[in-house]
């Protein structure tokens, strides 16, 4: 499993401003579609490409295109919607799967309560969308469905992540990629990451 911590300067910058207390959530959702946007940059920076050749102004001319690779996108309901739009402005032709999980708020395990993947899952490469990755246990779920229904391509972009969650990813599925916009120092008692960005799911949604 690799790890990916984007180090680009824009999405250090953006992930800072999200981190501000009581900020809108205009703001708040708007940034998380522009990191989205830069994660999805680098996490498909090794799509195959093959050559084509098209009429241009000067007569025919070779292009690079993307090598028909079927991607699925996987939110993880609800604040994984939150990286959607971001994702979508990128890559805009590609099949959306849902996976619909609540955090139990006592005992910290994913509660399921919708999951709706993609025709083909199995020649797809699914690209696992959520602004957190805590304990893990919402991310490794997610990735039991995928793997269940054949799914053998797997990558998840996350804004911030906690070294517990990382660590429990490479232990329970050592062949899943992460890309992540930073990777903070640790879950505090409640399992919140610290300094993390509070609570995503309310931030993007406005509720509390
Ligand atoms: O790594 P974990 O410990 O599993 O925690 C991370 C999960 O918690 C949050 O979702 P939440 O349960 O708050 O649901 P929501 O998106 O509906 O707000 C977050 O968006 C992740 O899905
Ligand atoms: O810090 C955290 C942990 C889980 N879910 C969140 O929204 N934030
Ligand atoms: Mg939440």
């Amino acid at each position: 499993m690799s790890v990916y911590v984007v180090q680009h300067p824009l999405v250090k910058h953006k992930l800072g401003l999200m981190r501000q207390n009581n900020i809108s959530t205009k703001d708040f959702r708007d940034l998380a579609s522009e990191v989205a946007r830069l994660l999805t940059y680098e996490a498909t920076q090794d799509l195959e490409t093959e050559t084509k050749t098209i009429q241009g102004w000067a007569g025919p001319v070779d292009i690079e295109c993307i090598k028909g690779k079927k991607i699925t996108l996987v939110p993880i309901l609800r604040a994984g919607l939150g990286m959607l739009d971001g994702v979508l402005d990128l890559i805009p032709g590609v099949k959306v799967s849902v996976v619909g999980l609540y955090r139990n708020e006592e005992t910290l395990e994913p509660v399921s309560y919708y999951v709706k993947l993609a025709s083909n899952i199995h020649e797809r490469m699914a690209l696992i969308l959520d602004p957190m990755l805590a304990t893990g246990g919402s991310l490794s779920a997610t990735i039991d469905y995928l793997k269940q229904a054949g799914c053998t391509q797997i990558r998840g972009l996350f804004l911030v992540a906690a070294p517990e969650g990382i660590e429990r990813i490479q232990r329970e599925h050592p062949d899943v990629d992460i890309y992540v916009a930073g990777v903070d120092e640790r879950l505090d008692e409640n399992g919140y990451i610290l300094p993390g960005l509070g609570d995503a799911g309310d931030k993007i949604f406005g509720t509390k």
